[in-house]
């Protein structure tokens, strides 16, 4: 059994904390507000982030950045996108010993456009850095922490390191996949947040199953096109991390995208809607990143492209659905269409 650190107590970081240690491992929950972390120590529970969930008592509340990552060599990195800069520069300054860097973020950086193993690398220094290792999949942090059937996929540049965190986190309730291409993995997991936006905005409007099915459809085209050019496997988008992540996020109520998506298509602006999610509503910054990612590679991403619009151009959502409905007539497969004619 290990000792493995989870720097983020939000309702990933605990709910991925639970998973470790019902897999009998010792866990260090870091969570930056001193109140939170109390709490969680004498309650055993985090109500804010996992309502009536109760924490195993292997899990330990540390709100000291140092003692947190204190004799370990594995880190779970489960802060919002924004957060993950300020949160490794700490911690190049704190460890002394290489670890391996397990993020579980979904989201792209707009401006630099880094994937978030990108960014780890960047900001760690080589020798303190053993591996990255992405872990994404369906998965909302409510049903994970009560234990419901859940499958996710754990991508490294270095299949070992892969492996190695299949075996710290599979259970009977958990089950994890690996797959070496972590481009596509992390490129469909941060990108189903934006079409999750699309849904609830579509699921606000008034329309029906219909639209739902053609955004989840429509979007994962775009998401694989865009995803291929930048180096992802094009079958990793029908894998969990891609068509997988995009059901359950445009499909579930726990998704905060979609939630937030909902109130845009009811008609609240984007900043009452953040304000009152309490939680990171990741598809906002990543909607910027995929934008700006369609014009540097010159794709087609008219869904992000109208997403785009809604949420930083003032376009009323109505308005977006009825301009992307009357683009010009296309073949289905486009994509495919353009590879065949270009052999
Ligand atoms: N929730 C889910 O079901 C899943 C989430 N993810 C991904 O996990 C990542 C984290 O999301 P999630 O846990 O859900 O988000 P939450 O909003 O539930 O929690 C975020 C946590 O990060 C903390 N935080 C925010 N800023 C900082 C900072 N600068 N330094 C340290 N801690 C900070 C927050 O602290 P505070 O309490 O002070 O706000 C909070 O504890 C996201 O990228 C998300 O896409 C992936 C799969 C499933
Ligand atoms: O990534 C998730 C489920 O796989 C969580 O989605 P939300 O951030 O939209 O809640």
């Amino acid at each position: 059994m290990e000792q493995i650190t989870v720097l983020g107590a939000g309702s990933w970081g605990t709910a991925l904390a639970i998973v470790l240690a019902d897999n009998g491992h010792h866990v260090k929950l870091w969570g930056h507000r001193p109140e939170l972390i109390e709490e969680i120590n004498a309650t055993k529970k985090n109500e804010k982030y996992l309502p009536g969930v109760e924490l195993p008592s292997n899990i330990e509340g540390v709100s000291h950045f140092k003692e947190s990552l204190m004799d370990v060599n594995t880190v779970v990195l489960a802060v919002p996108t924004k957060a993950i800069r300020d949160v490794l520069k700490d911690m190049r300054q704190t460890i002394k010993k290489p670890v391996t860097i397990v993020h579980v973020s979904k989201g792209i950086e707009p401006d630099s456009l880094l994937r978030i193993s990108e960014i780890i690398e960047l900001e760690m220094p080589e020798e303190l850095l053993t591996d990255v290792v992405v872990l994404s999949g369906p998965s909302h942090a409510e049903e994970v922490s009560q234990r419901h059937i859940t499958t996710v996929t754990s991508s490294s540049k270095n299949m070992k390191a892969a492996e190695y965190i299949q075996d710290l986190f599979i259970n009977q309730n958990f089950r994890v996949y690996t797959n070496p291409d972590i481009i596509g993995v992390e490129i469909g997991g941060a990108l189903k947040n934006i079409i999750a936006l699309a849904a609830g905005i579509t699921d606000g409007l008034g329309y029906g199953d219909n639209a739902k099915a053609a955004l989840i459809t429509r979007g994962l085209a775009e998401i694989a096109r865009l995803g291929s050019i930048m180096g992802g496997n094009p079958l990793t988008f029908s894998g969990l991390t891609g068509i997988g992540d995009l059901i359950v996020t445009c499909t579930s109520v726990h998704s905060r995208n979609w939630r937030a998506g909902n109130l845009l298509g009811k008609g609240h602006n984007l900043d009452e809607v953040l304000q009152n999610m309490g939680m990171v509503v990741e598809g906002v910054r990543t909607t910027k990143a995929g934008y700006q990612l369609a014009k540097k590679y010159n794709v087609k991403m008219p869904i992000t492209e109208a997403l785009y619009d809604v949420l930083f151009n003032g376009k009323a959502p109505k308005e977006a659905v009825d301009a992307l409905m009357a683009r010009v007539k296309t073949h289905e497969m486009e994509d495919l269409v353009n590879i065949m004619e270009n052999r």
